[in-house]
């Protein structure tokens, strides 16, 4: 994209995706790789990377354990954040707002078109609980295996979620640390967009 494509820009999702397309073709690999910042009720922060599967109207969408930290925290608190950094692009991006679970049918597509392997690890991880050994959790995949020799079903704990944007910040690296930001801020009449200070 040319360099006064983001000055121009209305729609930051439209602009997101120029920039992904960007970081895909410039990035060694996980481009799509985004810190994931949640917090319990109190407030208490926490944050991940986890790996942005789709962006589309609905907003950004990724994929994860329902009992895992993450997990439990958006259930009891849905204000989440997420923050991209492109290295080889000196690039940054930062959404915020809330996080809704996705249709069962988008999990099941999603898992289903996963490899057996990660379908397995999937359903043998009790993701972020304690485990006693890594002996325990390969013994488990062995017998997943012996379960289900077709298609694995997705356990109801694995689930698709997305993060409704309410804010859009793109930061983009400048000369001498004149940086360029600008912030777009969902209201009534639509993406307002300002352009911040360094
Ligand atoms: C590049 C990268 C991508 C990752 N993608 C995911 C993902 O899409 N979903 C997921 O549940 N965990 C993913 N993880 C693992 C998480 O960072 C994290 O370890 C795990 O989800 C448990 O997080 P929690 O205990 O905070 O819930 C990824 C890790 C890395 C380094």
């Amino acid at each position: 994209m040319s360099e006064t494509d983001v000055e121009r820009a209305m729609d930051p999702i439209a602009l997101f995706g120029l920039w992904m397309s960007d970081a895909e073709a410039a990035e060694l690999n996980d481009a799509n790789a985004v810190a994931l910042a949640t917090a319990t009720r109190e407030g208490v922060p926490s944050v991940r990377m986890v790996l942005m599967k789709r962006v589309d109207e609905r907003g950004f969408c990724f994929y994860t354990n329902a009992g895992s930290q993450k997990g439990s925290e958006l259930a009891e608190n849905p204000r989440a954040a997420m923050c991209f950094h492109w290295k080889s692009l000196r690039r940054q991006v930062r959404i915020s707002g809330s996080v809704a679970e996705l249709p069962s049918e988008d999990a099941d597509a999603y898992f289903h078109s996963r490899s057996r392997l990660s379908q397995l690890g999937a359903a043998a991880s009790e993701q972020s609980r304690v485990l006693a050994s890594r002996e325990a959790l390969v013994e488990r995949v062995k017998e997943l295996e012996q379960e289900f020799p077709g298609e694995i079903p997705r356990p109801d704990y694995w689930r698709g979620y997305v993060l409704r944007p309410e804010r859009i910040e793109f930061w983009k690296d400048g000369e001498g640390r004149l940086h360029d930001r600008f912030l777009f801020t969902l209201s009534g009449e639509g993406w307002q967009k300002e352009r911040l200070f360094p």
